[in-house]
Parts: structure tokens; C-alpha cells; sequence
């Protein structure tokens, strides 16, 4: 039985190199909607899978899988699991063993490799790139808002303040297509490191949509995904409720998805905002700005309390990720600099009732108290965002810059961590990081000091949904 339920038909092994010829290029059965490409001039010199186009597996005796796949076996059926080479029934020590020893292993045939291969990868055969999604026209406006809020009860007051931002900028977010560039910027990094692995995007909220995007994925032969989100923290809304959309949008296909750890702290990501610092505060100097003194302002995406308080639950929690990431960003860049930075974590984008308590100081009321001790710039740094979205182009460079014009403060936004290559290079990582853990090994799992790793399968009552706590998500245990 596979985890979806079905039962898969037994493979045929091939325990004997068969005498007969077979086609050059063949087509057996894997499991039940999966073929083998048989790889090679001859089959009888080639007498097992090379690959399997569906799940990416290459058997090691061929000459370019061998240097991609040097530590990854087939995918065996039986088993549902990926086993080493030398364990399973095709390999030719069990070949050999099987055929009384009088079995010689097949030379390498490598002219026929002309498929690429996603060995490092395995035993994920595509990637998803999960995002928020944004409007990209006025129209678009409106039924982006409502599915963003659906079930949430937000008043149209608040869409209605929360529409004019985006119609301000043309009703187009920029997200899509810095999900876009993200995409690009992956896809490079990978070709770099020989990762042939599709890459794919799904929004929660807008076009092109989770499910319409997981059902192309089944629709194109894949079973096992690994997900990127473009959300890096524990809490609800930025893990959990990508967890549930991802269950709603798989419902009716057989794929099975697995998704990076939450990696705010990974060292790729911070490395991106230490330079982002860096450059943020050159970009005072040079505006005449004497910058020893200026303060370091980070900001996130205010959440409700509870919600801060339910993603205490299974992880530090939200609060304590961003505090852990700001102290080794200023860490980083007081070294880098030679001055010791003082910092301070503030949150924008609040909504929901007044009454209601969220995290805070705003950035708003934050940037008018420290005005009010004496403080002449501050640096705004969107670490709680991975892009240049909305919230940021909105609440902070527009809504935060002019308060601090109005104070008379010196203000600089730093940039987001965007395509930054150290961030790509990092993602990358953890995809890699993700796929070893999914074959059985122990991968290197790198985490800034402070840092907590986050899960790859959260424990259930991580993050709770604090309206509906038995709405299911995907990626839990
Ligand atoms: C933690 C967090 C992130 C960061 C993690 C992540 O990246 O996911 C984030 C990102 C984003 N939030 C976004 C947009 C919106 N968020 C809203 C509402 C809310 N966000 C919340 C939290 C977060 N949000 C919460 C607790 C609410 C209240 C309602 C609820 O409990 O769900 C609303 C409704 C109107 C309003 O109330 O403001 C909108 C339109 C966009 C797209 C921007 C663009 O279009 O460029 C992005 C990237
Ligand atoms: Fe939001």
C-alpha cells in the first residue's frame, strides 16, 4: 500500500541479465503510473532501470548518474522507500549473489544519458514554490482581498483601507514577480549544481493557484514535492496556514509534499540581511548621515498575541525566531563595522479589531519614541519578509518613511533578502538538506547561533489554528 491508500502492482525484477535483446530505449513498469527508461545501446548489457523519469531515479552504473548519485539508490516499489544501491535486488552485488556469482556487472553506458538526471533531489521529482500571491491589476483587487480574508471575518472597512494600498501602486502587487525572479534565480542555482528538478509555483491566494498548480504537477507524471515557501517564521499565518492550503490543494491527487524547515535562521538568510544592514547604512552615509549612532530597526509583520503565544507551543515561537535573527544580523554587522548597534524589534501591518491585542510597538509609534529620546536615523529592516511586497512597499516605504519625515528623522529601508545569492545558495541548501533527511540520512543542518531548527513535520498542535484547531495541514506529524 502507498500512503495515499493505493496498492501499487509488484515490480518484475530483473534477476538475470535477460539473453534476449531488448529495444535500445524501453519502457518497463515501476509502480502503478510510473516508467522506467531503460537507458543504454543494449538492454542485455544494461539489464536494469537507468531511470525512472517519474521519480528521477538513475542506477549508479551509468557513467553521469554515477558522479550526480554516488549515495542515492533506485526507488523500490516493494518497499515504498529509496534504498541503497548495494541493498537492492537490481544492484549487481544482489545480481551477482542471485546468479550464484557468474554474473558480470554491465560496463557504464553514458552516450544514451541525454536525460538529466534529478539524483540530488531524491527523492522529490518537483519543487513548489509557495507564496502568499498578489493582484496584478485593479481588478484583481477585490477577489484577492476576499480570498485572502475568507473566514476571517475582517470587516470591509479594513479591505476597503487595505485596496486603496494596493490601488495606489496600479492595483498591482510586485510579489508575483518577485516570486518570478525567485524562481529564476532557483532554477539557475540549481542548473549550477546539476539539479534538473522542475520548479513549480502555487499562491495561496491568487493565480496561479496551489491546486492548480499541484494538479499539473500529478498531470506531469511527479509524486513526491518538495515546497519552498516564501515565508521563513513559525506562527499560523506564516506556517501552519500554508500547511492547511497545501492539504486542501492535494486533495484528489496522489502526490505526496514535503516542504523546507521554517529557516529564518539559516545562515543564507541572515547572511543576506547583514549585508542588507550594511548597505542600508552606507546608504545614510552617504546622505551625510553620521551612522555610529543610528538605530537598527527591525521590522515584522505584527500577528495577533495569541497567535504569537500558539506558535510557543512546538518552536520558540515567532517573537523569539525574529529576536534570535536580529541579534545575529547586528551581531554580524557590529563586527563587520566595528561599532556596536543597538536594535530593536517592531511590527507593522497590524489589522483585526482595536480591541484586540497584537503584537506590538508599531513601527509607526516606535519611530515617534525614538525620536523623542534624541535619536537623529533609524535603519528599517524587513527581516519578518523575504521580498519587496506590499507590506513593505506600503507600510514601511510609504506609511513609516513619511512619519519619519514628519519627525525629521533620518530613514533608510534596507533591502529584503529578494535574490540575494547567499539566500539562494541557502535555500538551495536546505532543498538538499530536505531531500537527504527524506532518504533515511543525516544531513548538515545549518542554523545561526542562537538558532533553532526548525521541523521538518510539525508535531500537530504546533502553531494551532486558534479558529478552527482541527482543520487539517499537511507536513505534520
Ligand atoms: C505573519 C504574516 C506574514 C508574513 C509571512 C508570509 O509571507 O506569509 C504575512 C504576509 C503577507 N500578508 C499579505 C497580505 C495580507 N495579509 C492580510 C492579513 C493578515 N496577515 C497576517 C500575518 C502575516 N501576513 C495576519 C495575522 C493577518 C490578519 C488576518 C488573518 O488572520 O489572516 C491581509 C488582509 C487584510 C488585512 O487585514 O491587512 C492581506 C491583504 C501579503 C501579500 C502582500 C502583497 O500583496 O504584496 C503577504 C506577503
Ligand atoms: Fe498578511
Amino acid at each position: 500500500m502507498t500512503s495515499d491508500g493505493r496498492t501499487r502492482p509488484r515490480r518484475r525484477i530483473v534477476r538475470n541479465p535477460p539473453a534476449a535483446v531488448g529495444p535500445a530505449r524501453g519502457i518497463d513498469r515501476c509502480c502503478s503510473s510510473q516508467n522506467l527508461t531503460w537507458i543504454g545501446t543494449r538492454r542485455d548489457r544494461n539489464p536494469y532501470p537507468a531511470r525512472c523519469w517519474s521519480h528521477g531515479a538513475t542506477d549508479r552504473s551509468l557513467g553521469r548518474a554515477h558522479k550526480i548519485a554516488a549515495s542515492v539508490g533506485p526507488y523500490c516499489p516493494e518497499s515504498g522507500r529509496w534504498v541503497p544501491l548495494a541493498q537492492h535486488s537490481c544492484h549487481p552485488a544482489a545480481l551477482r549473489q542471485a546468479v550464484g556469482g557468474g554474473f558480470r556487472p554491465p560496463e557504464p553506458v553514458c552516450e544514451d544519458l541525454s536525460v538529466t538526471t534529478t539524483a540530488q533531489l531524491d527523492p522529490y521529482d518537483a519543487v513548489i514554490l509557495v507564496s502568499f500571491g498578489g493582484p496584478e491589476k485593479p481588478e484583481d483587487v477585490v477577489p484577492f482581498l476576499r480570498n485572502v480574508t475568507r473566514g476571517r471575518g475582517i470587516p470591509d472597512e479594513r479591505l476597503e483601507v487595505v485596496g486603496e494600498h494596493y490601488y495606489r501602486f496600479g492595483g498591482r502587487s510586485p510579489i508575483n514577480d518577485q516570486c518570478r525572479e525567485l524562481i529564476a534565480a532557483l532554477r539557475t542555482e540549481f542548473d549550477a549544481r546539476g539539479i534538473a528538478t522542475p520548479i513549480y509555483w502555487g499562491n495561496r491566494n491568487w493565480d496561479p493557484y496551489l491546486a492548480d498548480t499541484l494538479h499539473r504537477i500529478g498531470a506531469d507524471g511527479h509524486r513526491r514535492v518538495l515546497a519552498i515557501t516564501t515565508s521563513a517564521y513559525p506562527s499560523y499565518s506564516s506556517c501552519r496556514q500554508y500547511r492547511e492550503n497545501l492539504f486542501d490543494a492535494t486533495r484528489g491527487t496522489a502526490l505526496q509534499v514535503d516542504r523546507i524547515r521554517q529557516y529564518a535562521d539559516h545562515p543564507g538568510f541572515v547572511a543576506a540581511s547583514v549585508d542588507a544592514v550594511s548597505t542600508g547604512l552606507d546608504r545614510l552615509a552617504t546622505d551625510g548621515v553620521d551612522t555610529e549612532r543610528t538605530r537598527l530597526v527591525y521590522v515584522t509583520h505584527s500577528i495577533p498575541a495569541a497567535m504569537s503565544e500558539a506558535s510557543q507551543r512546538a518552536t520558540r515561537g515567532y517573537v523569539s525566531w525574529h529576536r534570535t535573527v536580529m541579534a545575529e544580523v547586528t551581531r554580524q554587522v557590529s563586527a563587520r563595522l566595528g561599532t556596536d548597534y543597538q536594535a530593536d524589534l517592531v511590527y507593522c501591518s497590524r489589522s483585526g479589531a482595536p480591541g484586540q491585542p497584537w503584537l506590538e510597538p508599531d513601527v509607526n509609534d516606535h519611530l515617534k519614541s525614538l525620536a523623542g529620546q534624541g535619536i537623529g536615523s533609524a535603519l528599517l529592516v524587513p527581516i519578518g519578509f523575504i521580498s519587496d511586497h506590499m507590506e513593505v512597499i506600503y507600510d514601511l516605504d510609504t506609511e513609516a518613511a513619511e512619519t519619519a519625515e514628519e519627525l525629521g528623522l533620518d530613514f533608510v529601508r534596507a533591502d529584503t533578502a529578494g535574490v540575494h545569492p547567499a539566500f539562494i545558495r541557502g535555500l538551495v541548501d536546505l532543498a538538499l538538506e530536505r531531500a537527504g533527511a527524506a532518504r533515511g540520512q543525516r544531513p548538515d543542518q545549518s542554523v545561526i547561533a542562537g538558532g533553532e531548527i526548525g521541523a521538518y513535520e510539525c508535531p500537530a498542535d504546533c502553531c494551532l489554528n486558534l479558529r478552527d484547531p482541527d482543520r487539517p495541514a499537511l507536513c505534520q506529524r
